[in-house]
């Protein structure tokens, strides 16, 4: 190494690097929301991890951190009195980045994290290691980190000891997500619909922003079960659940609330929004009319409510309201399925 690039690397007066954003960000977030564990009380399962890296690697500090869209926020917290601090200046949202420890033995010596607030200031942390949390496919979705006020060495057993931990850590937090997610389709179930979506609403009544909910049953599916079975029911069942997933964007919360009914809220939707997605998911459904050849037309009855940011309802009332809707357009489908077997059987 010759001296300047020497210098880069220990120069006290460097900027401290905010972490980036890692490409799949907006799915990473809505997944994380979904689990609906951000402000919610300490558990005993993640405690347990950050007591046992807290005794087995002797550190003042260690942590469960979600990194969420602009905070860390700490799911379990040992020798920290604050819950959260801001994602542009974490340490974790560094670690995310990555998909093994994030080891910075001396920060001071770090030009990212010299004239960090965290380093200069209170808690002074000279030493960090942090674990990615992943919940698979690359979704990171905080770490369990280590944090200490004087350097350390950190040796290669300890950083498999490190990775094992986190490696437990994540196992429960895909526990979470399994309780909330459907397992057919993989999008969420009704609990873990209720939970992202109750989260959600509440942002938008704060920042007084529009929300649309919608309301999905398929049209004559069990007739489609008793003729071509029920792994064909099984087909389109997930066949639909693409279709949502590919209409709506990843701010909106799409569920499978049970059998052939699902669910989409749509965060942030002005009416003109709604309705081009409504439009999407027919031309959706009609391009797949035309391309399969599996002998039956996927259907559905949608019902649409929009709701004005400055007065919005309870959950369950607009769930309520778009299932009331979509039960008036299904018997309008009705009536114009019967009129059409009529007018084909009348002899012309
Ligand atoms: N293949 C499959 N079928 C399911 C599943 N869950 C529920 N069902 C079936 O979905 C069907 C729903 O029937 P209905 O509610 O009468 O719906 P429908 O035939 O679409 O009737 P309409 O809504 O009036 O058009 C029932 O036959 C259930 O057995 C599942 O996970 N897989």
């Amino acid at each position: 190494m010759n001296e300047l690039s020497s210098l880069a690397l220990t120069d006290p007066v460097a900027q401290m690097t905010p972490p980036d954003f890692p490409s799949n960000e907006l799915v990473r977030v809505s997944l994380l929301r979904s689990l609906a564990i951000l402000d919610t009380d300490c558990e005993e399962r993640f405690d347990r991890v950050t007591r046992i890296a807290q005794r087995l690697f002797n550190v003042p500090i260690a942590l469960v951190s979600m990194v969420d869209a602009n905070r860390q926020w700490f799911k379990s917290c040992i020798g920290l009195d604050v819950r959260q601090t801001p994602r542009d200046i974490s340490f974790c949202g560094h670690a995310i980045l990555g998909d093994d420890v994030l080891l910075i033995p001396d920060t001071t010596a770090d030009q990212r994290f010299a004239d960090n607030p965290l380093v200069t200031g209170a808690p002074h942390i000279r030493f960090y290691a942090g674990y990615p949390l992943s919940l698979g496919d690359g979704i990171h979705i905080g770490t369990l980190c280590l944090k200490d006020t004087v350097p350390r060495r950190f040796s290669e057993q300890d950083l498999q000891l490190l990775r094992d931990l986190g490696e437990m850590t994540s196992q429960e937090l895909r526990a979470v997500a399994a309780a909330t997610s459907d397992d057919l389709t993989g999008l969420l179930n009704r609990r873990g619909f209720l939970s992202a979506a109750g989260q959600a609403l509440e942002l938008c009544r704060r920042a007084a922003s529009p929300v649309a909910m919608l309301y999905c049953d398929l049209d004559r599916f069990k007739q489609i079960n008793d003729t071509f079975g029920h792994v064909e029911g099984d087909h389109v069942l997930r066949v639909f659940a693409g279709m949502l997933r590919s209409t709506f964007r990843s701010s909106d919360i799409v569920a499978r609330l049970g059998g052939d009914e699902f669910v989409v809220m749509l965060t942030n939707a002005d009416p003109a929004t709604v309705e081009a997605a409504v439009r999407r998911m027919e031309a959706e459904l009609a391009a797949h009319a035309l391309q399969s050849q599996r002998g039956y037309a996927l259907g559905c009855s949608l019902g649409v409510m929009s709701f004005d940011g400055a007065n919005l309802p309870g959950l369950d009332a607009m769930l309520a309201m778009a299932d009331e809707n979509m039960y008036a357009v299904k018997r309008k489908n009705r009536r114009h399925r019967r009129h059409r077997r009529h007018e084909d059987n009348t002899p012309g």
